[in-house]
């Protein structure tokens, strides 16, 4: 469902990410994980569309993310790491006017709105202003947004960062119910994130590719270890390392 070849994004002298080539099953849902800058967020907005890459080839469902952007937009549903609400309308306003956008026709809009009010639970709060939701309400709407349209993949980064532990558990449930119909990338820096509710995982570490495997396999490969000890040594030249500085914002293209 997701070919990435190849795959490397220049800011300038900063590598973001290098030479990233994995491949996601249709109905998987795959952990992506990797510490603070290695480069999830950069690639996940390559695969949704929303910036260039400088080098190597992404397709989505067999869509070209480069060549056919607009198919390949269709097919995904994207909640970034600040959620892309409107804080003025209501929970219902704003989920009817993303399906619109979406280009979900007239007469099944309201249809399609409740059913992904109820799957990501906000059906009960659909007239309350976005800005009068807690944070858990808010990404909950974020993930609702994503499934407006039934997409065929669905690219979630960071969705649990600022939840508190109850709203964790929500949307994790939510998350793992997603799986069969969905191909799900979740980033996360979080190593719990991945173990509750995705089977295999891809780690990147300053831009590269150090696993990609099913968990089992993976603990299997360092027996004795728990995951967090694995994530350490995998990423570990990356830690202990001066902070990355952070480049000049590149909103142009590559
Ligand atoms: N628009 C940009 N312009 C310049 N440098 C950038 C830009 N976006 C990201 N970077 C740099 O690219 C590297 C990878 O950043 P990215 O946000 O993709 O990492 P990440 O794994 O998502 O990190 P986090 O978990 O902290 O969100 C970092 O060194 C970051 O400073």
């Amino acid at each position: 469902m997701i070919e990435v070849s190849n795959l490397t994004k220049r800011y300038r002298d900063l590598t973001a990410i290098e030479d990233l080539s994995f491949h996601v099953p249709k109905g998987e849902i795959l952990g992506f994980l990797g510490p603070n800058g290695a480069g999830k967020s950069t690639t996940m907005r390559i695969l949704t569309g929303f910036q260039p890459a400088t080098s190597g080839t992404a397709r989505v469902a067999g869509f070209d993310v480069f060549e056919q952007p607009l198919e390949v937009k269709r097919r995904i549903g994207y909640l970034p790491e600040i959620p892309p609400v409107y804080p003025d309308m209501s929970i219902k306003a704003y989920l009817r006017f993303v399906a619109e956008l979406k280009g979900v026709p007239r007469k099944v809009r309201k249809d399609e709105v409740d059913r992904v009010a109820n799957a990501a639970r906000v059906a009960h709060v659909m007239d309350r202003l976005i800005a009068n939701v807690s944070k858990g309400y808010r990404q909950r709407v974020g993930i609702a947004q994503a499934l407006l349209g039934s997409p065929d993949v669905l690219i979630l980064d960071e969705p649990t960062v600022g939840l508190d532990p109850s709203q964790i558990l929500e949307v994790r449930d939510l998350v793992r119910s997603l799986a069969g119909q969905h191909t799900v990338i979740l980033s996360t820096h979080i190593l719990q994130e991945v173990t509750a509710t995705c089977d295999t995982v891809l780690i990147i570490a300053r831009g590269k590719l150090v696993a990609h495997e099913n968990l089992r396999a993976l603990q299997e490969k360092h027996p004795g270890r728990s995951l967090d000890e694995i994530f350490l040594q995998l990423t570990s030249d990356t830690r202990g390392a001066s902070p990355e500085p952070r480049q000049p914002m590149e909103h142009e293209a590559a």
